[in-house]
């Protein structure tokens, strides 16, 4: 019987080029259930590889033994699934209200990897929105599964803020939109310059009204530093 990582090889998916895409954008189609297992396990094969290179022990180390497909796994699904999976289904409303004040939700929790030493990224999410009277509205945990959905891919900061940021202004059609991360590198902070803990990247991203309209904009920064003492 073929094993599954030679099976992977076969895919269409790995004779397609998807490797044109940027390591942040999701792939033509996503992983279904066995190609993910392949891709696992084709992963893995490699990891060991490299374990080899750096005179790991995976065959009789008890505590390095599973390593290379636990870590393949931890790869495919979970700090890059948001490469292989389809966006977060997103229930809108219809803004029946009328409502067109700002919204602002936040911090939410963000967990990324940083695309240049694969090292995570942590910090809080803040999100504004003015919507428009014959817009969409959506739910508010939405926010949170948007955030989620781009973070677990390879990133940096400022594509991440706008990707965010496109996606919801794609679905809501808003007045105005603000995305607010701050976060802190740990390819900063544990290794090469050894910054502080504390030390944080801030990025925003406006758009419409929320970029164009000066106390719109100090509001939702207002309601952001207001959210961060919490
Ligand atoms: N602008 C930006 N830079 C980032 C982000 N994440 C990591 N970096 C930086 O990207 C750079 C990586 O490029 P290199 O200079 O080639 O890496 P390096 O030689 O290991 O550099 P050091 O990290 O300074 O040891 C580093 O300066 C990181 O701090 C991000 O989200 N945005």
């Amino acid at each position: 019987m073929k094993r599954l990582h030679d099976l992977w090889k076969e895919t269409e998916l790995l004779k397609r080029n998807d490797f044109s895409r940027l390591g942040n954008h999701s792939i033509d189609d996503c992983l279904d259930e066995g190609q993910r297992r392949q891709m696992i396990s084709a992963a893995s094969v490699k990891i060991e590889e490299l374990f080899d290179i750096l005179r790991i022990d995976h065959v009789n180390d008890h505590n390095t033994r599973d390593t290379p497909m636990r870590f393949a796994k931890m790869l495919v699904c979970e700090t890059l699934e948001g490469r292989y999976s389809e966006p977060p289904k997103i229930t809108e409303f219809e803004n029946i209200g009328a409502f067109d004040q700002l919204i602002v939700t936040g911090p939410i929790e963000l967990r990324s990897t940083c695309a240049h030493h694969l090292m995570p990224i942590h910090g809080s999410v803040f999100i504004g929105i003015l919507p428009s009277k014959d817009g969409k509205i959506i739910g508010l945990s939405k926010y949170d599964r948007i955030v989620n959905y781009f973070a677990a891919r390879l990133q940096i900061q400022e594509e991440l803020v706008k990707q965010i940021g496109d996606f919801i202004c794609e679905k809501t059609d808003p007045q105005g939109l603000a995305v607010r991360i701050s976060a802190v590198h740990m390819c900063k902070t544990h290794r090469g310059v050894k910054a502080s803990q504390a030390s944080r990247m801030v990025t925003n991203a406006f758009y419409g009204r929320l970029e164009s309209d000066a106390a719109k904009k100090s509001e939702f920064l207002q309601e952001c530093a207001a959210l961060e003492k919490f």
